[in-house]
């Protein structure tokens, strides 16, 4: 059990109601599945001479209208109950869970048709429908229970897909696709645990629902008269209202409590669910950005990555034709200022974007290889690595830093358990971590922002890529992490002559480790040289402005003068 469920255990069982309505609810369930054990009478014999009995030694809560035992009614009423409550609501997870977490994840023309189908089925007043199936079927409660399982469905698809919306957009989640990783690998990971809890907190108040409908429809009439339920205890004990009360007791509390008890556990686990959200969001936050590159690229045979004509357009263009070339070896900073278009190019590139951007590109080149971009995921994580803006939320909560850090390299790099530890290990002391087994151990909130940077570069590198893009890597961290998080991402990059692409708003950054710099204007590079070559002589009225209001204070060296 990982270490966030287990704390959600222990604050649940910190909770008084919790308790309260675990042990009501497991009485009840106990006593409905001993029911044969439990009574003394068979609870659909009546015996006339007891009609309306008082309680006594051989009826200890008295006998009901018919002369039947009402404590084994009551027992084997609440096995009825359960069941037929269960029915409903696992039709009810069946359907809306697996349709949720397709519609959300992949939306598109299946989302579409389930949310429709949705919406209509909610539309439908479920107790006329039952009314009218059990009409049909005869008393048949348990087809009932799947019809009202079906109409309930919706509102667990609604749920289910909302979690996954959100979740779908999480970095961790990018980071994941980034790192390889197919769908069925990520929804298992990484999306199915988050609906879980929403999940068991809807079944719970569906579960008491579908008690008090399924009760309503046997206090009716319209249950099947040869099995006992509470239901039918009520109608009995309703018929003789005037002359025994007290045979609406045992049956309306057993409704009452069981209902109730699901309702507040199911609030419980909320409240412990919240409280484990709030314990596990330490991570840190915001940033800014700015930049992309290159007008017009030269292609000198050397190029690891050529972009052409890029463009990508939501409502309007936002990246309108950019072209870009990254050598090996070679650092390309993009540089620009916020929305300027620089992690549109970036997530162009890696095939990220959201469905609803329009993406095309003249030209993609990789490694000499025409790419058309339906390639691209399959190289992501292998060929080309990414490294985010913010550490922290590219790191999947629920999993220690070592599964994170060993699955792309198994799947990728065919590595097993052992060796795929081993490296990991030798790459978190390589990135600067003097602990690796601790935080190989960790989880997320359990190390620093700039430890999780390193961790993501660590497993960025780790099925050795050809091309880094790096997004604001250092913008997330502390001043005093960012030059060395820089400097081991140079390092990196010059040691295993990767191609890389830095995004970056700032020109500091940008005379540190970047070879050439491409300098991005809504959209568009309107400039692109060797790094030395634009400091001396920036030829862009955009490019001296922004060398300017950069340059004010202070005016970073380039490499080129600290090796001079
Ligand atoms: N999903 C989206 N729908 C519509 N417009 C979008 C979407 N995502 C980004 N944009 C727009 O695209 C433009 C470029 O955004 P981008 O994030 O690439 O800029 P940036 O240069 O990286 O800036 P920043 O450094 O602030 O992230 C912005 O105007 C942004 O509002």
């Amino acid at each position: 059990m990982s270490e966030r469920r287990q704390g959600l255990t222990r604050r649940l069982l910190r909770d008084p109601v919790a308790i309260v309505c675990l042990a009501v609810l497991g009485l009840i369930v106990l006593a409905s599945v001993l029911a044969p054990l439990l009574a003394s009478h068979d609870p659909n014999t009546s015996s006339l001479q007891d009609t309306l009995a008082p309680p006594s030694g051989d009826h200890p809560l008295g006998a009901d209208g018919v002369g039947r035992d009402v404590l084994a009614r009551l027992l084997y009423g609440g096995r009825t109950s359960l069941l037929g409550a269960l029915v409903a609501v696992a039709v009810a997870v069946a359907l809306g869970v697996p349709t949720g977490l397709i519609a959300g994840y992949y939306r598109r023309g299946f989302d579409a048709v389930a949310s429709w189908t949705a919406n209509l089925l909610m539309a439908i007043p479920a107790i006329v429908v039952l009314l009218v199936v059990l009409a049909v079927v005869g008393q048949n409660m348990y087809l009932a229970m799947v019809v009202f399982g079906l109409l309930m469905a919706p509102g667990v698809y609604r749920l289910i897909r909302a979690s996954v919306t959100s979740v779908r957009e999480e970095l961790y989640v990018d980071a994941a696709r980034v790192s390889g990783l197919g769908d069925a690998r990520i929804m298992r990971r990484h999306i199915l645990p988050v609906v879980i809890a929403p999940t068991v907190i809807q079944a719970a108040q569906m579960f008491g629902l579908a008690i008090v409908i399924q009760s309503g429809l046997e206090f009716l009439g319209l249950g099947s008269a040869s099995e006992a339920s509470w239901g039918a205890m009520l109608n009995d004990a309703f018929a003789n209202i005037y002359t025994k009360p007290i045979l609406l007791l045992w049956p309306g509390l057993a409704v009452a409590l069981t209902v109730a008890a699901f309702g507040l556990l199911g609030n419980a686990l909320r409240d412990a669910l919240n409280g484990s959200r709030r314990a596990s969001n330490k991570a840190p936050a915001p940033t800014t950005p700015a930049a992309m590159a290159g007008p017009a690229i030269h292609i000198d045979g050397d190029e690891l990555l050529v972009v052409r004509d890029l463009r990508v357009a939501y409502d309007q263009e936002v990246v309108g034709g950019v072209s870009l070339a990254v050598r090996r070896g070679e650092v390309l900073g993009l540089v620009g200022e916020s929305g300027s278009g620089k992690t549109q190019t970036a997530f162009a590139i890696l095939g990220l974007l959201p469905p609803e951007a329009r993406v095309s590109s003249g030209q993609l080149l990789f490694d000499g290889q025409q790419l058309s971009r339906a390639a691209v995921p399959k190289l992501r994580g292998r060929r080309i690595a990414y490294v985010p803006q913010e550490p922290m939320s590219n790191l999947d909560p629920s999993f220690r830093i070592g599964a994170q850090l060993t699955e792309p390299m198994r799947r990728h790099l065919k590595l097993s358990r052992a060796a795929a530890r081993r490296k990991a290990l030798d790459l978190l002391a390589r990135v600067g971590i003097e602990d690796p087994e601790r935080v190989y151990s960790s989880y997320p909130h359990q190390i620093s922002g700039g430890m999780a940077q390193r961790v993501l570069i660590a497993g960025a590198v780790s099925c050795d890529p050809d091309l880094l893009i790096a997004d604001e890597p250092t913008t997330a961290l502390d001043v005093t992490v960012q030059a060395e998080v820089l400097d081991l991402m140079r390092s990196l990059q010059s040691e295993r002559r990767m191609g890389m692409i830095l995004v970056t708003h700032n020109f500091g950054v940008v005379a540190d480790i970047c070879d050439r710099v491409a300098v991005m204007q809504t959209g568009q590079i309107v400039e692109s040289a060797p790094v030395a070559e634009l400091f001396a002589n920036p030829q862009h009225p955009y490019t001296r402005m922004l060398l300017d209001s950069t340059l004010e204070d202070s005016a970073p060296r380039t490499r080129q003068e600290e090796m001079a």
